[in-house]
C-alpha cells in the first residue's frame, strides 16, 4: 500500500528533512522542477527538440518557484519559453524568489493578465504553476483561465503534433484550485465558468496527495506521476504519525488470499446471509454468492417461509435455510460455526428488518450491514450505534450515509471556502468513531475507516477506473465478499479493504456490459492474475 499524504504531512515531511541539515529548500525545488521536466518528455518524447513552445504560468508561492525551475529546464533542453506570474514578483516567498532572478537573467516574466488576454494558446506545452498545495481559498479571477484548459483537455489529441495551439497541460502538484487534502475546487460565486484546472499530466512530488483521490481530483489531475526529490524515509515521523496516515490500496499479495492445503471447509468459515421476503431475494443471493467465490468454507443463506421456494430454486452450492424474524435468527445462530453473518440487502426497511439486525448485533460475530439494514435505522441512527461492536462493517453509499450521518454528511457537501476543506477521509474517519466499527464509503474513491483512524482509499480512478461497477446489485455483491472474508478470518478492516480493492478488479477484469451477477464470477480469474 502506499501512504496519500495531506499538505501539512508534506510540509513536515519537508521541514524535517530541512532542519536535519539532509537538505536545503532551495535543492528540494530544483529537483521537484526536475522532476517535472522529466515527467514531461516521458510522457510525450515528441515534445523534445526541434521547434517547440512552452507557456509556463507561475504562482505567488512555492509552486510558482517550482514552476520558474522548470521554465529554466526547458529551455535548456531547447523549448521556446514565456513565463506569466500571477502575484507581485517582490513577495514571492525567498526560494520562489531566487528562482525567479535566475529566470529573469535569461528570460522575460510578465504578468499573467497578458496571457489570458492574448488569442489563443500559443504553445505546445502549457505548464500550470499557479497553486499546489499551499492554495487556501477561491481565485474567481481564474474561471476563465481554467474554463478554457478544461476544454484543452476534453478537445486534446485532435491536432497536437501537427498545429500549435492545442497544447499538452502539466500540472505542477495539482492542477490549481483543487485543495490537496479534500480534491475539492474552491468555488465562488463570483468565478467565471470553472473553479479549477485541469491538466493531461499532474506531476508530484516524494508521494501522492490524498486530493489526487478524492472528489474532482482524479478527475482533473489526468494522470498522476511522483516523481522522487530525495527526502528520506522519515521513520521517525512516520512512528509518530502512522495512524494520521491515509493509505492507498494496492496490489495485494497472492499469499493473503491462499487456504491452507491441509484445511478443510469449516477452517475457511461458515457465512450467513439473509434474504429478503418473496419477490426480495435477488440481492441476498449475489451476496451470499460473493461470500462462496471468496472462499468462505460455507455459505448458508437465511430465507423466511415466505421466499424459500423461490430462493431453492436459484441456489445450488450456497445452502439454504429458514430463518423466521429474530427468534429464527435467534435459535441459528447458537450454532457458533457461523461466524460471519451479512445484512441489508433486500432486506426490507420494516420493523423486522430491525429486530434482525438488533438480534444479529448482540450475537458479537462478525458482521456486515449494508443496504435495508442501514436505511431502517435513518431515523434513529444512535439506537445502531449503541450496538454497533468492533467486528463489524458498514457499508454505506452517499445516501445511506447521509440518512446515518446527517451532520457529516452536510459538512462534506458543503463547499470549500478556506483550504484544507473537510474530506471524504475526513468524513469517513468521523463516522468510523461515531459508529464504533468500519465504515466503508462507497464510489469511485471508496474511503475505509476504523474507529483508531486508520483510513485507506479504494481509488476506482485512472488506470482503475471501472465505471460499470454503477450497476443495480454491485453493492450487494461487495457485502458479500467481505462477509466471505470475515468468514474466512479476516480482520474487519482488512476484509473491507481486500474485498472493495477485488470488486474494482473483477469489474475490470469483465469490462464493459458488467451486471452485478458477473462480478464474482470473475474471482477465479482475478486470483489466478495474482498468482494464486
Ligand atoms: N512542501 C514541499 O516539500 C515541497 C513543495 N514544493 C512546491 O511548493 C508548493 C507549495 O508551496 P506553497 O506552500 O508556497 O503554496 P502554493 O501552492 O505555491 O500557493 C501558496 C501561495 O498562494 C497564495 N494564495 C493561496 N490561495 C490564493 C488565491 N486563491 N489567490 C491568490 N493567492 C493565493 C498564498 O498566499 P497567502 O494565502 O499566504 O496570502 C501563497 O502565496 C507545492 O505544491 C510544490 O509545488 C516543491 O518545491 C518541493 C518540496
Ligand atoms: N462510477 C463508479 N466507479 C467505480 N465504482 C463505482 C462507481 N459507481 C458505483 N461504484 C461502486 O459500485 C458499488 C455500488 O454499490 P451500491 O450503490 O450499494 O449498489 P447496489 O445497492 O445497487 O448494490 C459500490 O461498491 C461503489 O463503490
Ligand atoms: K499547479
Amino acid at each position: 500500500m502506499t501512504e496519500l499524504l495531506t499538505a501539512a504531512q508534506m510540509r513536515a515531511i519537508e521541514q524535517a528533512a530541512i532542519e536535519s541539515g539532509e537538505v536545503t529548500g532551495l535543492e528540494l525545488m530544483e529537483r521537484a522542477g526536475q522532476g517535472v521536466v522529466e515527467a514531461i518528455f516521458e510522457e510525450w518524447p515528441e515534445l523534445e527538440g526541434g521547434d517547440r513552445k512552452a507557456v509556463v504560468l507561475c504562482g505567488p508561492g512555492n509552486n510558482g518557484g517550482d514552476g520558474f525551475v522548470v521554465a529554466r529546464l526547458l529551455k535548456e533542453r531547447g523549448c521556446e519559453v514565456e513565463v506569466f506570474l500571477y502575484g507581485d514578483a517582490d513577495k514571492l516567498p525567498p526560494n520562489a524568489k531566487a528562482n525567479y532572478e535566475r529566470w529573469s537573467e535569461t528570460g522575460r516574466v510578465a504578468p499573467l493578465s497578458e496571457y489570458t488576454r492574448g488569442e489563443g494558446w500559443g504553445c505546445d506545452l502549457l505548464v500550470d504553476a499557479l497553486f499546489g498545495t499551499g492554495l487556501s481559498r477561491p481565485s474567481p479571477d481564474l474561471g476563465n483561465l481554467y474554463w478554457n484548459m478544461e476544454d484543452m483537455v476534453d478537445g486534446f489529441g485532435i491536432e497536437f503534433g501537427h498545429k500549435r495551439g492545442r497544447p499538452a497541460i502539466v500540472a505542477v502538484d495539482f492542477p490549481s484550485g483543487i485543495c490537496s487534502d479534500s480534491g475539492k475546487e474552491f468555488p465562488h460565486e463570483d468565478a467565471h465558468y470553472r473553479f479549477a484546472a485541469s491538466a493531461h499530466l499532474t506531476v508530484s512530488f516524494h508521494q501522492s496527495k490524498q486530493g489526487h483521490f478524492l472528489s474532482e481530483g482524479a478527475e482533473l489531475c489526468g494522470k498522476v506521476v511522483v516523481k522522487d526529490i530525495g527526502l528520506s524515509e522519515e521513520k521517525e515521523w512516520r512512528k509518530d504519525n502512522w495512524k494520521a496516515l491515509t493509505k492507498l490500496i494496492g496490489r495485494l499479495h497472492p499469499n493473503w488470499f491462499r487456504k491452507d492445503q491441509d484445511g478443510h471447509k469449516y477452517h475457511h468459515g461458515h457465512a450467513l446471509v439473509l434474504s429478503g421476503s418473496h419477490g426480495s431475494t435477488g440481492a441476498a443471493r449475489l451476496a451470499a454468492r460473493g461470500a462462496l467465490r471468496i472462499g468462505a468454507g460455507l455459505v448458508t443463506l437465511g430465507s423466511p417461509r415466505s421466499a424459500m421456494l423461490e430462493n431453492a430454486a436459484n441456489l445450488t452450492a450456497v445452502m439454504l435455510k429458514q430463518i423466521d424474524g429474530a427468534l429464527g435468527l435467534t435459535e441459528v445462530l447458537e450454532d457458533m460455526r457461523f461466524n460471519a453473518i451479512c445484512l441489508g440487502p433486500g432486506l426490507g426497511i420494516r420493523a423486522d428488518t430491525q429486530a434482525l439486525v438488533l438480534t444479529a448485533l448482540k450475537a458479537n460475530r462478525p458482521t456486515v450491514l449494508d443496504a435495508d439494514a442501514l436505511t431502517r435505522f435513518s431515523a434513529n441512527p444512535d439506537v445502531l450505534f449503541g450496538l454497533l461492536h468492533k467486528d463489524c462493517v458498514i457499508t454505506p453509499h452517499g445516501g445511506e450515509f447521509t440518512k446515518l450521518f446527517p451532520d457529516i454528511a452536510e459538512k462534506l457537501a458543503a463547499p470549500a471556502v478556506t483550504g484544507p476543506a473537510y474530506s471524504k477521509v475526513d468524513a469517513t474517519r468521523e463516522a468510523a468513531a461515531r459508529a464504533g466499527c468500519v465504515v466503508l464509503f462507497k464510489g469511485p474513491d471508496t474511503v475505509i475507516a476504523d474507529p483508531d483512524g486508520r483510513c485507506s482509499i479504494n481509488s476506482a480512478q485512472y488506470d482503475r477506473a471501472a465505471p460499470w461497477l454503477a450497476t443495480a446489485g454491485s453493492g450487494d455483491v461487495l457485502a458479500g465478499f467481505i462477509s466471505g472474508l470475515l468468514a474466512r478470518g479476516f480482520s474487519p478492516m482488512q476484509a473491507a479493504e481486500t474485498g472493495a480493492w477485488l470488486h474494482v478488479e473483477c469489474a475490470r477484469k469483465f469490462g464493459p456490459g458488467l451486471i452485478a451477477e458477473d462480478l464474482a464470477e470473475q474471482l477465479p480469474a482475478v486470483f489466478r492474475d495474482l498468482g494464486l
